[in-house]
């Protein structure tokens, strides 16, 4: 738990170099019918500016007349990436209750978390992530409902997964599980594993968390895993042999009654919504014993921040730190 917490600060000592605020470009306006286009996009340069220099009144003034929040300068930034880039929390906030969109991505794929993220700007960070999970929250709700109804755009257990040394992914090339998430693996582990006994993993991935479990040498470790070819990949790569190791293959709501109690619990699907995994937490009382621990891993923030090295982790620290308000991702059975 030390590890995560620590990790979490190291984030905020992340410092980059924002960019300067943007001239407003003079246009050259050829024909009649493009004034009202360029006198449009005048107001929303002017936008990108004042957000930069975190004029909220000016914001707010623009907003008001009718400029596009949505609006993406000749860098490909919009006024949010300028406001988070400099920090300015208020005209975040402004933004944001105007619609801007919070994810949008600039050409190197960054989002206005990201611009916030790498220039330390915690409050305004925090704003986009309230936002992000809030989105999130919703999106899967009503996608759950969708699904519910039959209108499911597709399941990822009925999919091929594609391996290789370093990921594997979905049917449509979304990472399942990266390498990179090998340190963040190795932190759950230790964490879930520190008082030793009996140890449960939802979800093989790349079996890194469950290769770090080993380690630990508990007394036993059972492994629900629900895609056929992870599975297979699991005895091929002779998981089913290990002596303290019970492989369980199926989605973990259908197998619940396999499971006894444990001294450690990790909790990682892909595939799911928020509302699987806190359907997960409410078998915990049961599945966790007095004094065990349960520590968790999910994209809450898809969209929100660039799944990358290290930034990654740490975004997805902040983010359970975020939903159990003291950077905990570890919860203690009593
Ligand atoms: C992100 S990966 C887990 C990565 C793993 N923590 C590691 O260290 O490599 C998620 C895994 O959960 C599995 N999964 C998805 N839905 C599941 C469910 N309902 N029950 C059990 N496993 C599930 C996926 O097939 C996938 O192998």
């Amino acid at each position: 738990m030390g590890d995560v917490c620590s990790i979490r600060a190291q984030h905020t000592m992340i410092q980059a170099t924002p960019q300067p605020c943007p001239a407003i470009a003079p246009k050259v306006i050829g024909f009649k019918q493009n004034k009202e286009r360029a006198a449009m996009a005048n107001s929303e340069e002017s936008l990108c500016k004042a957000a930069c220099e975190g004029d909220v009144e000016k914001v707010k003034s623009l907003i008001d007349s009718g400029a596009d929040v949505t609006y993406f300068d000749k860098e490909g930034l919009t006024p949010l990436m300028h406001a988070a880039n400099h920090g300015h929390a208020q005209v975040i906030k402004a933004l944001l209750d105007a619609g801007a969109p919070w994810n949008s991505l600039s050409p190197s794929n960054l989002s206005a978390g990201d611009f916030a993220m790498e220039n330390g700007h915690q409050a305004a960070f925090d704003l986009l992530l309230n936002t992000g999970i809030q989105a999130e929250l919703i999106l899967g709700t009503i996608a759950r409902k969708e699904n519910a109804k039959g209108n499911s755009d597709g399941d990822y257990l009925e999919d091929r997964v594609n391996f290789s040394e370093d990921k594997v992914m979905d049917s449509e090339s979304k990472a399942v599980m990266m390498a990179w998430e090998k340190p963040l693996m190795e932190a759950h582990a230790k964490a879930i594993c520190s008082k030793g006994g009996h140890m449960l993993n939802i979800g093989f991935g790349m079996g890194l968390v469950d290769t770090a479990i080993q380690q630990y040498a508990p007394t036993s470790h059972t492994i629900v895993e629900a895609h056929p070819e992870v599975y297979d990949r699991m005895l091929h790569s002779g998981w089913g042999e290990k002596e303290n190791v019970k492989i369980i293959f199926g989605r973990w709501q259908d197998v619940l009654s396999e499971l006894e109690s444990f001294d450690g619990i990790f909790f990682d699907t892909y595939g799911e919504y928020y509302e699987d995994m806190r359907e997960f937490h409410q078998h915990l009382p049961k599945l966790l014993k007095p004094g065990g621990i349960y520590s968790f891993f999910n994209g809450l923030c898809g969209g929100l921040f660039r799944r990358r090295n290290l930034g990654g982790c740490e975004t997805q620290i902040l983010a359970i730190g975020y939903i159990l308000p003291s950077c905990l991702s570890i919860y203690r059975g009593f």
